[in-house]
């Protein structure tokens, strides 16, 4: 188990604190790069799968660390146990204490091969849920799978929300490359009827697939825009029997799936030791399988397997989500950086920061430890981004040059899959992705600007100082060789991972996510208020205001 203890009592964090005081103004990329030629060689890692198609290099050369640091860092992480906590994870021990609950998403990347044995109900059925998702996404893909009125399937919609959709939609995004093209995939999950109402435009009864995606099939929105979905079905196709041909459900709730109508052949189980934002190696894949094909999903979980291996086994010092998660600590909790920008430098990637929103930020943004003792240090960070070069010009103004430290992860395949104008695109894109964290660090000096500027710096003092970058920005650059589906496995397995670390070394529960119920709860109230202003009672004025307002002014 992780010991749950407070952070800051382990002498690791009190050497830390005392090494940022002492050393923060002496740790300037500048001159360490100077003084060390191997910098890059000592401070960077290459990960290599068993499939030659799965590699990254992990550069954290460029991040506000020297040796002393960072072996306190690696010290920081073994008082913490992180490696039993590891272990207690691959061993299937409930370390969602809060929950009583395992955490085993690994498991659903586990070839069979490897015997992992787990003694945990539903451990023994990932294979034939598997099983079930490879008969049906083949049979829908080749057009097997008949509608009611005998055609095929040529639209998929996924209706899920939070876990029951970032994960398929991010992968589905990130895996276009490989899908088929002539089946469709949709993802609803607001509970704005905008959202349903503009899919169902570009669909068909007769040959639309609705996949309802929900691990406890009691999620408001989820539930509404399926029964939503069913209704505007029904009308056309008349006959409750057909629902079968078109309506399949993920959950881990087999009763509540057949009391929406959904029958249990058509259900693909999954079970509670999987979290929601962990689970698109799940049933909740369902979408990707249909997308991309079952042998490009298997592909996409090897390469989650294969990271998991590196993480299991390979010493913290070489051990890439743990370098990666405490350089994090290091920013977030001595630095005072609130924030974590993910920067992919692939179009494909467009939504892994979206992604990892959920992944990073329901994980770790608590703020009590597991046994219930208020946190006085920073935990989780807020995760931010979008892919290069856009950003560029957008936002980086402000990490460049603003009054805030801000973390960046870039992250680039070294091949391209569109490889047009003879390759002239990507050359210009990874251009920018090796200028940026070079100009982050190094910056520009105020003598450079003088000298660029020639005789106009000495009339203009002003336009000399909004000129100069100070530089010392820190940054990781993960370099994979090509975003295949096992690539992209290991990259979303190396950021699950380092959540995981972190989440121990803060001593908080990573696995569950009470924050999110009190605002659920206190909507189903004004629910049953909105009908009239005299049911509108019990809260602030200014939520009464809100909804009196709204009574009178809806038509
Ligand atoms: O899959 P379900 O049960 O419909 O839940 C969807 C989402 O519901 C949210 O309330 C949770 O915070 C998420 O973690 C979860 O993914």
């Amino acid at each position: 188990m992780s010991t749950g203890k407070p952070a800051t009592q382990y002498q690791a964090w009190k050497k830390l604190q005392q090494l940022h005081s002492s050393k923060s103004s002496k740790l300037v990329l500048k001159q360490l790069f100077a003084n060390d030629p191997k910098r890059f060689s000592t401070f960077s890692e290459e990960f290599k799968a068993s499939s030659p198609d799965v590699s990254l290099l992990l550069d954290y050369s460029k991040n506000l660390i020297d040796d002393e640091v960072l072996s306190t860092l690696f010290d920081l992480a073994r008082e913490a146990s992180v490696e039993s906590f590891r272990d207690d994870m691959f061993a299937g021990k409930h370390i969602n204490t809060s929950e009583d609950r395992a955490v085993l998403h690994v498991a659903l990347r586990n070839p069979p091969t490897n015997g992992f044995k787990i003694d945990e109900e539903g451990v023994d059925e990932v294979e034939g849920v598997l099983k079930h998702i490879k008969e049906f996404s083949d049979s829908v893909r080749s057009g097997e799978w008949k509608g009611y009125t005998g055609k095929s399937i040529d639209t998929v919609v996924n209706i899920g929300i939070g876990g029951s959709d970032l994960g398929p939609v991010m992968v589905c995004e990130a895996l276009k490359h490989y899908s088929k093209r002539d089946l469709k995939t949709h993802f609803v999950s607001n509970i704005d009827g905008t959202d349903l109402a503009e899919v169902l435009k570009l669909c068909n009864t007769e040959t639309t697939l609705f996949i309802i995606a929900s691990k406890t099939f009691t999620t408001q929105e989820t539930i509404t825009n399926a029964e939503s979905a069913k209704a505007w079905f029904l009308e056309q196709a008349k006959d409750q029997s057909h629902v079968a041909k078109h309506f399949v459900a993920l959950s881990t709730n087999a009763k509540a799936v057949t009391a929406f109508g959904i029958s249990e052949s058509n259900m693909f189980a999954f079970w509670d030791w999987v979290g929601g934002r962990y689970s698109l190696w799940s049933a909740i894949g369902l979408s990707i399988a249909l997308s991309i094909g079952f042998k490009n999903f298997q592909e996409l979980l090897n390469g989650a397997h294969e990271m998991d291996k590196h993480f299991k086994s390979t010493p913290l010092e070489q051990n890439l989500p743990v370098i990666l998660a405490l350089v994090g600590i290091w920013y977030n909790d001595f630095y005072g950086a609130q924030t974590q920008a993910l920067l992919p430098y692939d179009q494909y990637l467009k939504k892994f920061a979206d992604y990892f929103q959920q992944g990073d930020m329901e994980s770790n943004g608590k703020s009590v430890t597991k046994d219930g003792s208020r946190v006085d240090y920073e935990t989780g960070p807020i995760i931010w981004g979008q892919s290069g070069t856009n950003g560029q010009h957008a936002f980086y103004q402000l990490i460049h040059q603003g009054t805030k430290l801000i973390p960046a992860d870039f992250l680039a395949p070294v091949q391209t899959l569109n490889p047009i104008s003879g390759g002239k695109h990507h050359e210009i894109l990874l251009s920018n992705f090796f200028a940026q964290p070079e100009a982050l660090a190094f910056g520009k000096t105020e003598e450079e600007v003088r000298k660029e500027l020639g005789a106009e710096a000495s009339k203009n003092a002003a336009l000399v100082k909004s000129k100069i970058f100070e530089g010392n920005k820190p940054t990781n650059s993960i370099l994979f060789q090509k975003l295949t589906p096992g690539t992209l496995g290991a990259l979303v397995a190396l950021y699950e991972h380092k959540i995981h670390v972190q989440g121990a070394i803060w001593g908080i529960n990573s696995y569950d996510q009470m924050g999110v119920e009190l605002g659920k709860v206190l909507a189903k109230n004004i629910l049953k208020q909105l009908g009239s202003e005299s049911d509108v009672q019990g809260h602030d004025s200014s939520t009464t205001g809100l909804i009196h307002y709204y009574q009178k002014n809806r038509k």
